[in-house]
């Protein structure tokens, strides 16, 4: 389990997390979403013991980082996917992670096979296309079978094949009882990647929900009758007792808590021809907009709690520029 608990960063004046709070579970993809600049990689970084709390907790399985004995066996990390010597194979890149970390090098045909880089485990990273450079931070991630994986932006760099093979990996890795955070400012991967969602913004959780909780109501059926809209012939009454909420928008109807099979029947039974029913899966979209466009509005809070000041006056280390 990993649990952040009023977690703040200052970087001098500029106050990267701002008393976050929330728990990823074992068992499940906890997709960590906020747009650019809301402090993921932050929170994540403190998680990973890479930037010290100005005040909070970040803990895996109830410690810091610090205190973990025997990191590389319980958390995995892929945070950028650089840093690799570029004359090395994939193999000795892993090898030598390996090594590094006091892990067995049994381990590493096995974690190319996982990524699907066992084609290529002797070319050089060098010619590495950015998606295979996500695999192998993420084989490099996996080499110690952590019950932790920490994961910024795997996504990026994946093509479409490339992400419905790190769903699959994900999913099974949750199914056998890891915790994975996973963080993305793209709000379809974290749809099609996560079973439970935190939003922030600005430094501050905004929303923490499963995803179906999310996304399960407010998803919409567009439907175009024929003729339009106006004329539907009881349609829209047809689907608002059976409990739809129906709204009209340029001679379409959207409607929300209903699913498609019950507007078909309603259809039939009152008689009418529908030319288009199509999902729109734009809930955690607009969720998101929401929410992040509401706090963006807000004006910042400019005074700095005076605990975080306190706490951030012993990390000089941390100031501006010093960790990225
Ligand atoms: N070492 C640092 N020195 C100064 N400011 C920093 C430092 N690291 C992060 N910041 C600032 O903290 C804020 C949060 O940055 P962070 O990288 O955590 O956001 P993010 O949500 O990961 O964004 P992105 O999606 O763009 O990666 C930003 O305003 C950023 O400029």
């Amino acid at each position: 389990m990993i649990t952040v608990e009023g977690l703040f960063k200052n970087f001098g004046p500029v106050r990267a997390v701002d008393g976050m709070t929330f728990t990823a579970r074992a068992g499940s993809v906890t997709g960590f979403l906020g747009p650019n600049g809301a402090g993921k990689t932050t929170t994540l970084r403190m998680l990973l013991g890479l930037v010290r709390p100005s005040a909070g907790k970040a803990l895996i399985n109830g410690r810091s980082f610090a205190e973990l004995d025997r990191p590389a066996k319980e958390v995995g990390a892929a945070l950028e996917a650089t840093g690799f010597h570029p004359g090395r194979s994939a193999r000795d890149h892993l090898r030598v992670s390996c090594l590094a970390a006091g892990l067995p090098t049994e381990r590493v045909d096995a974690v190319l096979e996982l990524t699907g880089l066992t084609e290529a485990a002797d070319r050089r990273v060098g010619g590495f296309s950015l998606g295979m450079r996500q695999r192998l931070t993420l084989a490099t991630a996996v080499l110690g079978e952590p019950p932790v994986l920490i994961l910024d932006e795997p996504a990026n760099g994946l093509d479409p094949a490339g992400i419905h093979w790190l769903r699959a990996m994900l999913r099974h890795l949750a199914d056998v009882g890891c915790t994975i955070l996973v963080s993305s400012h793209v709000l379809s991967e974290v749809e099609q990647i996560a079973d439970h969602v935190v939003i922030v913004t600005r430094g501050k959780v905004v929303r923490d929900a499963p995803l179906a909780e999310l996304v399960g109501d407010r998803n919409e059926l567009r439907v175009a009758v024929e003729p339009p809209a106006e004329g539907d012939g009881g349609l829209a009454a047809a689907l608002e007792s059976a409990g739809g909420t129906v709204r009209r928008e340029n001679d379409r109807l959207y409607v929300t808590g209903l699913d498609a099979a019950v507007v078909g029947r309603a259809a039939l039974e009152t008689g009418t021809v529908l030319t288009e029913l199509t999902e729109e899966r734009s809930g955690l979209e607009k969720i998101f907009l929401e929410l992040t466009m509401a706090e963006l509005s807000a004006p910042p809070e400019d005074v700095p709690k005076a605990a975080v000041v306190a706490a951030d006056a012993s990390v000089a280390a941390d100031e501006p520029g010093s960790t990225r």
